[in-house]
């Protein structure tokens, strides 16, 4: 097989008659170009080397602050301890804050965002905390490595970190997510899962996020630590005509129902919170899938992963063994942590958390 090389060739000839104060005259000339199937097999290995090049480019990296930022983790770590050990409720409010943040636009910190009509302002999100944590490790790192890590993967590390300081397994996870530049109320109910929910209304939700059956399982044990108010279950009971609650749930035990109407009785302060798991509150560990064998979810949408005959082994099996539990919180975390990225080119480092660039 004969092969020609595709080739065009630039000839800048001079004549002796050229004038030489003017530039040489370029004469474009042409080499016959004779078809052959390795240059174009060729180019199209380079187009594909290019296209795999850019597909890794646009996904998260184990390495990605290495050289830019090398001890970013252990900033971030190191604030989430401090703050934790003078507010013990840090890590459960950073865990949800995650959850609250992939799933509206993505792992983005569109939900750290402060304004008129951004997530912060729908009801869903109004008892979200934990922001002034990501500030102050923003606030460090802009210090150290000056526009250089976005506050959508301090957001993630944090929560990673919450879970580990509680007593969960400590997960690595890869970086590289970009902030988004928007933030819309209107677009967190859509998103985000009530209590109230159906298993089925569950499940469209976490699929539509690439999540499994499994993975809603397993990510509902992160109500193994943290609090809830009042209003987040106050469904589960009903005021009688002597403005005394209550139980209209069967899938709540009496007794824990008791508990939970003595501290959340009819007309009771909307600051008073209860913690999410009655045993271990601030552990993280297998105790809240215990607790829904003991009929002891405080949230609907907690009792109902006993009740329901896709999720119920799974549940029994987290509360027989926390090792499998803590193996598939690591996967599912990273799932939960890797939804709807934004890489490369795509939204911005912000300077302050809080506020997109000017
Ligand atoms: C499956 C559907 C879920 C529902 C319906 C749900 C609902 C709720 C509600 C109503 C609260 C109480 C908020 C308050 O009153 O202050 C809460 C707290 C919490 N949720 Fe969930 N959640 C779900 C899944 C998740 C997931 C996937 C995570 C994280 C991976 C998570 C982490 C937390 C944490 C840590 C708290 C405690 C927050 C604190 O201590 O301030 N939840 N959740
Ligand atoms: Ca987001
Ligand atoms: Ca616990």
């Amino acid at each position: 097989m004969m092969v020609t090389p595709l080739f065009l060739s630039l000839n800048t000839s001079r004549s002796s008659t050229q004038d030489n104060s003017k530039p040489p005259k370029i004469v474009m000339e042409t080499k016959p170009i004779l078809f052959s199937p390795l240059p174009l097999f060729c180019y199209f290995l380079i187009l594909a080397l290019f296209s795999l090049a850019a597909a890794a480019s646009a996904s998260l990296s184990f390495n990605f602050y290495a050289a830019s930022c090398p001890f970013v983790e252990l900033m971030v770590a190191n604030t989430v301890r401090s703050a934790s050990s003078s507010d013990p409720t840090i890590p459960g409010k950073l865990l949800r804050l995650v959850f609250h943040d992939c799933f509206v636009e993505g792992c983005d910190a569109s939900v750290l965002l402060k304004g008129n009509g951004t997530e912060q302002s729908d009801l869903a999100n109004k008892s979200l905390g934990g922001f002034a944590v990501i500030d102050s490790a923003k606030r460090l790192l802009e210090l150290i490595c000056p526009g250089t890590v976005s506050c959508a993967d301090i957001l993630a590390f944090a929560a990673r970190d919450a879970v580990a300081i509680t007593g969960g397994p400590m997960i690595q996870i890869p970086a590289g997510r970009r902030d988004g530049r928007a933030s819309a109320a209107a677009n967190v109910r859509p998103n985000i899962v009530d209590t109230s929910f159906t298993m089925d209304e569950m499940i469209k939700i976490f699929s539509s996020k690439g999540l499994s059956l499994d993975d809603l399982v397993t990510l509902s044990g992160a109500h193994t630590i943290g609090a809830a108010h009042c209003s987040a279950f106050s469904g589960r009971f009903q005021e009688d005509s002597h403005g005394k609650l209550k139980l209209i749930d069967p899938s709540l035990d009496t007794s824990y129902a008791n508990e939970l109407m003595r501290m959340c009785p009819a007309g009771a302060s909307a600051s008073i919170t209860v913690n999410n798991d009655p045993e271990t509150s601030s552990a993280f560990d297998n105790q809240y899938y215990r607790n829904l064998l003991a009929r002891k979810g405080l949230f609907q949408s907690d009792s109902i992963l006993l009740d329901d005959e896709r999720t119920r082994k799974q549940v029994e099996g987290f509360a027989n063994d926390e090792g499998r539990f803590f193996e598939s919180w690591s996967r599912s975390f990273l799932k939960l942590t890797s939804i709807g990225v934004k890489t490369g080119e795509e939204g911005e480092i912000r300077r302050s958390c809080s506020e997109i660039n000017g």
